[in-house]
């Protein structure tokens, strides 16, 4: 999904209307205050006032082929949630649980008010908000659903640099919340984390950021807590093998999991006290792209390739043998690609006082083994950047296709 695919709306009367529809809903307004809100929308009305931007009003389609928060553009808030089923919820709770967090998500992302509205999000539109639900590998025998459980579920294998959480990691639900308003993502993390009471419990959460549409003077690839330029060279829509890539085929193996697509999800904190004190070129060197503009060091602009035959005077390659993104690159990978969605991460300060903060990874591929696996495994045996950075939490999750109007998300697995 572009930029193009929103559905930019005006803002004032439906948004105000279902704002009174909320306030009845929660028992917020009646009476007297219902009158005044009503009187409110009246005058709003008539005055049509110009919203200041379209960041509240732009609108992520909730029903499609895919779910969104795939492809949908970054926003600059992110919410991750895991859950587990608790002891004696199985495939029957498990449904009810996925058919109220659709209907959710649906009425959150279109900008409508839901019964348990709390009135965090009045004002606001949806705000290009995303709900995205995953299943991960302990979910099927959970649920008694072995035989669905796709090969590409595997465990993902340990790699030497793992210093892993396993509280802070997997789960049986995965749950991924995009907006560009921190209110409105807070309200559907709240709605969701309520809606699952007696049914699952929140085993962890992970808060992201990136940054708030519009910041810059024209649209950017976005910079992580590195000052890196990152995302630049992701697989794009308009690739002819990009759906081959991140999204499992319409005619797959289990059929719940045409058109869905593999989250890994990893929690890496950065080593900012130790990379901040990097020279400039160091710095450059160890990605084999420039800080400012994220060129690559062979020459040309951000969206020049990387020339990795290239070689220095003395006869050393340009970009080192090290460098991030020659041992990430498909053409030294066998082509093993992903879709990189991250979110930055900040903690507060740990004991020693330097920052908890990082990034919260997120890989979408078609086949977690043809993607993150062998990359991964490549860059833990020699990635430059892996001294300033730990890997604390993982997750895989598969994500079925998006849900047809009138489906709730995992309907072809949990009624299949
Ligand atoms: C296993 C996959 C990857 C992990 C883990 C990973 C961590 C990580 N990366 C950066 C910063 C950058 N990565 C960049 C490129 C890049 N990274 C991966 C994969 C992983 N990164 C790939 C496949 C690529 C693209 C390679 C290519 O085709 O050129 C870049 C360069 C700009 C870009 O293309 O995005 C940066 C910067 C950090 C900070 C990090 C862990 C914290
Ligand atoms: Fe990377």
């Amino acid at each position: 999904m572009t930029q193009h695919d929103h559905e930019p709306q005006g803002v004032s009367r439906r948004r105000l209307v279902s704002t009174v529809g909320a306030a009845g809903a929660t028992g917020m307004a009646v009476g007297a205050t219902g009158g005044a809100v009503a009187q409110a929308v009246a005058r709003t009305d008539r005055k049509a006032p110009t919203p200041l931007s379209s960041v509240g009003s732009t609108r992520v389609p909730f029903h499609g082929k895919h779910q969104a928060g795939i492809t949908t553009p970054l926003q600059a808030f992110g919410h991750l949630l895991a859950f587990d089923l608790v002891s004696g919820a199985g495939r029957k709770q498990a449904a009810k649980l996925l058919k109220r967090w659709s209907r959710t998500a649906r009425e959150l992302m279109a900008g409508e008010s839901t019964a348990d509205s709390t009135g965090i999000a009045l004002d606001a539109g949806p705000s290009s908000l995303s709900v995205t639900f995953g299943f991960g590998r302990s979910f099927f025998s959970r649920t008694g659903l072995e035989k669905e459980r796709p090969r590409e579920l595997a465990p993902l294998p340990d790699f030497s640099g793992d210093a892993l959480d396993k509280d802070l990691s997997n789960g049986d639900l995965w749950v991924q919340i995009g907006c560009n308003d921190g209110l409105v993502a807070f309200d559907a993390l709240r709605e969701i984390q309520r809606q699952a009471d007696g049914t699952a419990r929140l085993r962890w959460q992970m808060n992201g950021f990136t940054r708030t549409p519009g910041a810059t003077k024209r649209p950017m690839t976005m910079r992580n807590l590195m000052g890196q330029v990152d995302g630049t060279n992701n697989p794009k829509r308009s690739e002819e093998d990009f759906d081959r890539r991140i999204f499992v085929p319409s005619s797959s193996s289990p059929a719940w999991m045409a058109d869905g697509s593999y989250a890994v999800v990893r929690r890496i904190r950065m080593l900012l006290d130790t990379w901040d004190k990097e020279s400039l070129s160091e710095q450059e060197k160890v990605i084999g792209r420039r800080k400012s503009d994220g060129a690559p060091l062979t020459g040309g602009t951000e969206d020049t390739d990387p020339d990795l035959e290239k070689r220095d005077a003395d006869g050393s390659p340009a970009i080192a043998a090290d460098a991030h993104v020659r041992v990430t690159a498909p053409a030294t990978n066998g082509g093993a690609a992903m879709l990189r969605r991250p979110f930055s991460y900040h903690d507060g300060f740990r004991d020693d006082g330097a920052p908890d903060a990082g990034l919260l990874f997120i890989a979408w591929q078609a086949d977690p083994q043809r993607g993150f696996v062998p990359v991964q495994r490549k860059l833990d045996r020699g990635d430059a950047l892996s001294r300033f950075i730990r890997h604390e939490a993982s997750g895989l999750f598969a994500v079925p296709g998006g849900p047809s109007k009138g489906e709730y998300v995992g309907q072809r697995l949990l009624e299949g």
